[in-house]
């Protein structure tokens, strides 16, 4: 059998709603999912040879949390197999006692200790299965939380840049898949080693009683197993084309019921054309269902019926052996019962096997998922950091993200200098973001050298690096926990220090705050959960601002840190970074309102990603046409403020810049 077919995505046409929202189809591309999906390419054989693997890696897994409950699994499953086949052979003894000659009573009397035998097996039997099942109760959610945390423990270690890729992120969707399926995987497992089992006991018995018995029994079960793992293999290639689009509606569904896009919903009237795509999408989606249940079921028809067609053979077949006098009538009688017996067994077994094909493929894509996270996972290790900063620096630093071509940072060389405020400023897409994230070791340079503390960070070690670095970005993550742990979180390796968390607060002019809060730092900040309250954008920036302190790293990159605090709070907050650098933390900081760089040390121009001026700001503002002069005036302007160049600039607040002089463009 050679790799699916991808009709899955060309046939179903992409919906109005798909283009307008996402701009095009959002299916995986066949080249990708062959090059990058090795189950799907199997052929059936391979596949078979690949089931012993597939249970093997349950079982491992398994095996390291719990030794104890998989033996007593596999100690009541085998049981169970051994129960099947004693009990067979008891039937049949009890098919030849009434089969023989002689008068009822008498026959009766002596199919009694098979009777009794018969009896037995099938209590131990239900016995075993209690067993069974109670073991794998307690082995599933281990194994499950064992994978899962292992997929998440990878995956925070990636370098943003490969998170940012967008064929790491597919694979990261279908290794998300490959977390549930380790449960499913170990009960299926267990099911399919229990009708495994039961089979070849049957096998056994039929082949104890005549080899070609045996024979019939493979030949009904052969098609059965190939329907199923087609199938499976045609639900898998389904999901994977269809893994973006499944996405793209979880984001419109999730969209709809957020809180933050509320507003919008209901006064734009969003929520009606959301809601319309919605419905759009997710009836593509219904195409896609629908052309797969006519393949599964025409897949199962065949199956079934190249196994209905074996079973008539082996019927006739038996119907030969048993007029040539080749078996007896009990021996015909107990394979009659096999074989019926063995064919309940065989519909699990079917069933089984194809949802066991079906997420080992998961399985896989989990496994493959933290296999490329672990690739490129930040390196642990390396060249150790002196504390604290004591000079970063920058040389011909350029920048390229992942998938795009343009540089976001071209040749910049600049220093920072040790506690002092440094302001980055420019346009919208100028890069003072990307810099800032580079100088936080988040993305190392595509060309040039950034040190720290004279150490190149491509051989830092950037565990220590992270470690001298706090961050309050502009979209800061508003952790949807208490206030406490909202602060907590920024230093969450250390353990929780109150009298830190007060003084962050207080220092982030954030504990009146948590002051109004139901329940002060124990409060819930999401709405729509117990104790759950809802805090303003302002409020919430101050939090923010908490955690970035209560780190007490020190640099301190501040991205827009007052963009929703009003002006005395602003005012304030600008104040308290100067504070910070009276205390030895570095700050360096990104922001438009040009009236707080005036009071930075230094100042960094950039123009679409170039360092077109550096100084102070009277330094800057003496240059006539400059850039950072003209935002200055610009804004200024806005205010109705006179905004000629101050005081003769201080040289003592510049320092370690690699160019003396201001550069402007
Ligand atoms: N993750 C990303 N992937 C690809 N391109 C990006 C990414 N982030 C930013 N860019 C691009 O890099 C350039 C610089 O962006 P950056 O966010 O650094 O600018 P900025 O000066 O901080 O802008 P703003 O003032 O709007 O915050 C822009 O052209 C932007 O589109």
């Amino acid at each position: 059998m050679t790799a699916i077919k991808w009709r899955t995505s060309r046939a179903i046409p992409v919906s109005a709603s798909e283009l307008l929202l996402f701009g095009g189809a959002l299916r995986c591309d066949a080249p990708f999912a062959n090059r990058e999906r090795p189950l799907l390419r199997l052929t059936f054989r391979s596949m078979a040879r690949q089931f012993p693997a597939m249970v093997g890696t349950v079982a491992k897994a398994a095996w390291r949390e719990d030794p104890a409950a998989l033996l007593t699994l596999l100690g009541a499953e085998l049981g169970q197999g051994g129960a099947r086949a004693f009990g067979l052979v008891a039937t049949n003894q009890v098919l030849v006692a009434l089969f023989a000659a002689g008068p009822t009573p008498e026959r009766i009397h002596r199919a009694v200790p098979a009777l009794l035998a018969v009896t037995a097996v099938t209590a131990a039997s239900a016995l075993l299965a209690s067993v069974s099942v109670a073991a794998a109760g307690q082995l599933e959610p281990k194994v499950e939380r064992v994978c899962t945390a292992r997929f998440y423990r990878t995956a925070v270690r990636v370098e943003l840049a490969t998170l940012e890729n967008k064929d790491f992120h597919r694979k990261l969707d279908a290794g998300r898949f490959g977390t549930d399926s380790v449960r499913m995987m170990l009960g299926s497992s267990v099911l399919v080693v229990n009708a495994l089992i039961g089979l070849v006991s049957a096998a056994g018995v039929l082949a104890l009683l005549h080899p070609s018995l045996m024979f019939m029994l493979l030949l009904i079960a052969a098609p059965k197993g190939w329907g199923a793992v087609v199938s499976a293999r045609r639900q898998y290639a389904s999901r994977h084309a269809w893994i973006e689009h499944r996405r793209a509606i979880s984001v419109i569904t999730s969209t709809l019921t957020s809180q933050d896009s509320a507003a919008e919903i209901r006064v734009h009237g969003a929520g009606r054309m959301l809601v319309d795509a919605y419905d759009d999408m997710a009836a593509t989606m219904e195409k896609e269902q629908q052309r797969l249940a006519r393949a599964q079921a025409a897949t199962q028809s065949a199956s079934s019926a190249l196994s209905g067609l074996a079973a008539v053979a082996a019927y006739g077949v038996l119907w030969l052996l048993l007029a040539s006098g080749g078996v007896p009538l009990a021996v015909a009688g107990t394979a009659v019962i096999a074989v019926r017996a063995s064919g309940a067994g065989l519909t699990s077994l079917v069933m089984q096997i194809n949802r066991l094909y079906e997420e080992a493929m998961y399985l896989s894509d989990l496994e493959d998922a933290c296999r490329t996270a672990e690739r490129h996972a930040i390196p642990s290790g390396g060249t150790p950091l002196a504390a604290g900063v004591r000079e970063i620096r920058l040389e011909k630093v350029s920048f390229v993200y992942p998938d795009t071509t343009a540089p976001a940072l071209y040749e910049v060389s600049l220093a920072i200098p040790p506690g002092k405020v440094v302001a980055l400023v420019g346009a919208n897409g100028s890069g003072k973001t990307t810099l800032s994230k580079l100088v936080a070791g988040l993305y190392l340079p595509t060309s040039g050298c950034l040190s720290w503390n004279g150490v190149d960070v491509r051989e830092a070690d950037r565990d220590q690096l992270f470690d001298q670095v706090a961050v309050l970005s502009q979209d800061f993550p508003r952790w949807p926990m208490t206030a406490r742990a909202n602060v907590h979180i920024g230093r969450s390796a250390q353990p929780l220090d109150q009298d830190l968390i007060d003084r962050a607060a207080a220092d982030a002019d954030a504990t009146d705050v948590v002051k109004s809060l139901p329940h002060q730092w124990d409060s819930l900040v999401i709405k729509g959960f117990e104790r759950g309250t809802q805090i303003s954008g302002g409020q919430w920036q101050r939090l923010g601002s908490a955690r970035a302190r209560y780190r007490r790293a020190p640099l301190l990159i501040v991205d827009e840190p007052t963009s929703a605090l009003d002006p005395k709070a602003e005012a304030e907050a600008f104040q308290s970074l100067r504070t910070l650098t009276d205390e030895g933390t570095t700050v360096l900081l990104i922001t438009h309102r040009l009236a707080a760089t005036a009071t930075a040390d230094l100042i960094y121009v950039l123009d679409r990603g170039h360092l077109v001026g550096e100084g102070t700001h009277e330094e800057l503002m003496a240059v006539e046409g400059g850039l950072y002069r003209s935002m200055y005036e610009l804004q200024a302007a806005q205010y109705g403020i006179e905004s000629a160049p101050r005081s003769v600039p201080d040289p003592a607040r510049r320092n370690g810049s690699p160019h003396a002089q201001p550069a402007q463009a």
